[in-house]
């Protein structure tokens, strides 16, 4: 059975027809205010462009004016036939109404090409310039969106929504002003010839916007619909190809492909819906042409009868019906381009008002060299205002130079806490300071660049090894390049790649094994060089011998910069400075291996538990 259509959807029960004529279609609308504020950032897109802007508005205006000067001389020929049977010079005359045609048409043509080339070339600059500020935008978008967000809905909004935004920002202005010109410059030279069928023109015309209008607001409802579905696509097939190791090996397929159907389906159904809009208003303004030339026709020949009127008039009036409904025709088409455009401009819009929760202060200070020290004062932190909170008054002070082991059950906090030193999220209460200053009190980015992270979750670029390495530190020279791979324990296997340090690794490292991959965002790390190291379960995916390797290297990196440990296997951190154990209520142990192990409490127990697997 199919699924309901996202308007039906949001109008139980299912409407006939003549309902859906009817209903209004203003629900999901936009708030005017919100409405007006994207405008006005619309308009703004336009300014870098004003003069060519205004050059294709200029040749907009003789496209259509060179469309109106074909019904005037067509009359000026067809009226004046009867004076040319005697005039000596008529084929003369008749040869220059002709020259002077083909001379508004080659106008007509060089405005055209002009028209449709500049024009586009301007809506592809500015659709360009809308995916690039939103591409800038969402770099700096904090963490906590991206825990809230789906990364295929953002493609979507980046991607596909902004497709129609290269024509909307060409044919909106270029469209309007040809429509407007042909249709009132019609209107009024049928109005010069006979100001009647003007006025019973002009009063079928209210109808016709008024339906227009309607079907209008639906198709943008629609449409809004079907890029929120068209998102959910996108997201399914991120979501299963991303992930077809896993749904391989689970051999989920046929799962995945019923849930993909079931997505896909729900857009089609957004589709036919924008599409039963888009039928009804098209073959309605189709009736409306038709009605008007109906009107012209009877009335003309009326007129005709009634001798207000020459068939030379006639004639001009039909030609001019003619220029009338052009836009009128085009008008569905100009619909659909202007719902596709504007609706994707307004979810792009969304995404720009997004602001980032985690940004400079307005007096944030660079920080300068750093020797160190992180305070953690009272610190109170939760990730959802009304989730748990995962850090209660913690405090906690680690020297410059220390080497600290976090360690502890799963879940309690350990890569929280270190995500709150380069700021990738704010406390609640409390704070966090280097060397002593507030984290929030100094520039996002010379924090980071004093801070080496490598993650639990290895994330590397699609590239070569060489250029993932440097990645942190893009002018790093070759001997640093090679010194961070070696300190890693990375540079034999990089050297063994068919193309050594230039060897391409995949998506996301695909080409590598764990562990390959974990050295190789070590060495990342390494080669950014900062005061701070953070690693959090940085050597699970290695064998022994190499992570023993790596945790020398560790070692001896880490002298004279302030490093931080992450560690289940206790076995790898026995050297450090300090261990700190954290529990459900904050830290629960600090002190070396031999104390810890002497004081005999959690440390010593966990430590236990592990020697004997
Ligand atoms: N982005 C997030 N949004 C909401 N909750 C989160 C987020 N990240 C972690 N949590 C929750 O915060 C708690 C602490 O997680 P955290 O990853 O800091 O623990 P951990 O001690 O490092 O665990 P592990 O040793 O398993 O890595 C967990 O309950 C987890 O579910």
């Amino acid at each position: 059975m199919s699924s309901p259509s996202p308007v039906e959807e949001q109008r139980a029960p299912r409407h006939s027809f003549l309902k859906h004529l009817f209903v209004r279609a203003d629900s999901g609308a936009i708030a005017p205010e919100i409405r007006r504020a994207h405008s006005r950032r619309f308009v703004s897109y336009y300014r870098p462009h004003l003069p060519l802007l205004a050059a294709v508005l200029l040749c907009a205006m003789l496209v259509a004016a060179a469309a109106l000067a074909l019904p005037l001389m067509t009359n000026l020929i067809v009226s004046r036939l009867a004076d040319l049977r005697t005039a000596p010079d008529a084929i003369w005359q008749l040869l220059l109404i002709g020259g002077l045609m083909v001379g508004v048409f080659l106008v007509q043509a060089l405005a055209t090409y002009f028209v449709d080339y500049q024009g586009h070339a301007m809506g592809a600059k500015i659709e360009a310039q809308v995916r690039q500020d939103l591409f800038e935008h969402c770099q700096g978008l904090s963490f906590s969106f991206y825990d809230r967000q789906r990364t295929g809905q953002l493609m979507s909004r980046i991607s596909n929504d902004s497709l129609w935004l290269g024509e909307l920002f060409h044919h909106a202005p270029e469209d309007l002003t040809i429509a407007g010109l042909k249709f009132f410059g019609a209107l009024t030279v049928i109005a010069l010839v006979d100001p009647l069928i003007a006025v019973a023109i002009a009063v079928l015309i209210p109808f016709a916007c008024g339906y227009a209008l309607h079907f209008n607001r639906r198709m943008s409802l629609a449409l809004r619909v079907s890029k929120e579905r068209i998102a959910n696509v996108n997201e399914k097939v991120e979501d299963a190809l991303g992930g077809i190791r896993v749904v391989q090996s689970f051999a989920n397929e046929a799962d995945e492909i019923r849930r993909f159907a079931g997505e896909n389906q729900r857009f089609l159904m957004s589709r036919k819906d924008g599409y039963r809009s888009e039928a009804l208003l098209w073959s309605g303004m189709e009736g409306f042409g038709q009605l008007v030339t109906i009107v012209v026709i009877v009335g003309g020949a009326i007129r005709i009868l009634s001798n207000d009127l020459t068939a030379a008039d006639l004639l001009t009036l039909l030609l001019c019906v003619g220029v009338l409904l052009d836009p009128i025709k085009r008008f569905d088409n100009f619909i659909r381009l202007w719902q596709e455009g504007y609706t994707g401009f307004t979810r792009a819009m969304e995404l720009l008002e997004e602001r980032p929760e985690i940004a400079d202060r307005p007096n944030a200070v660079p920080l300068g060299n750093v020797e160190g020290r992180i305070d953690f004062r009272g610190v109170r932190f939760r990730y959802e205002t009304d989730g748990p909170n995962i850090l209660e008054d913690l405090s906690l002070s680690v020297e410059p130079g220390e080497f600290v082991a976090l360690v502890g059950p799963s879940g309690v906090g350990k890569s929280t806490l270190c995500s709150l030193i380069p700021r990738f999220y704010d406390v609640a209460d409390g704070s966090v300071c280097v060397d002593g200053i507030d984290v929030r009190n100094v520039t996002l980015a010379s924090l980071r660049s004093k801070i080496g992270v490598v993650q639990q979750d290895v994330y590397l670029f699609a590239g070569t090894v060489r250029e993932n390495l440097l990645y942190g530190r893009p002018g790093a020279s070759e001997e640093e390049l090679i010194a961070a791979a070696k300190a890693a324990n990375a540079h034999d296997f990089i050297t063994a790649l068919a193309m050594g340090y230039d060897t391409d690794i995949g998506q996301r490292g695909v080409k590598l094994s764990g562990g390959q991959k974990q050295r190789l965002t070590i060495a990342r790390a390494f080669l950014k060089n900062p005061p701070i190291l953070i690693f959090d379960e940085a050597t699970s995916a290695l064998d022994n011998e190499s992570e023993r390797a790596v945790q020398q290297a560790l070692v001896g990196l880490s002298k004279g910069r302030t490093t931080l440990v992450i560690a289940h296997r206790l076995s790898t951190v026995r050297h450090a400075d300090r261990i700190l154990v954290l529990g459900k209520n904050g830290i629960v142990e600090d002190g070396n291996h031999d104390t810890l192990m002497a004081k005999g409490g959690v440390y010593s127990a966990l430590h236990s538990v592990q020697a004997s697997i």
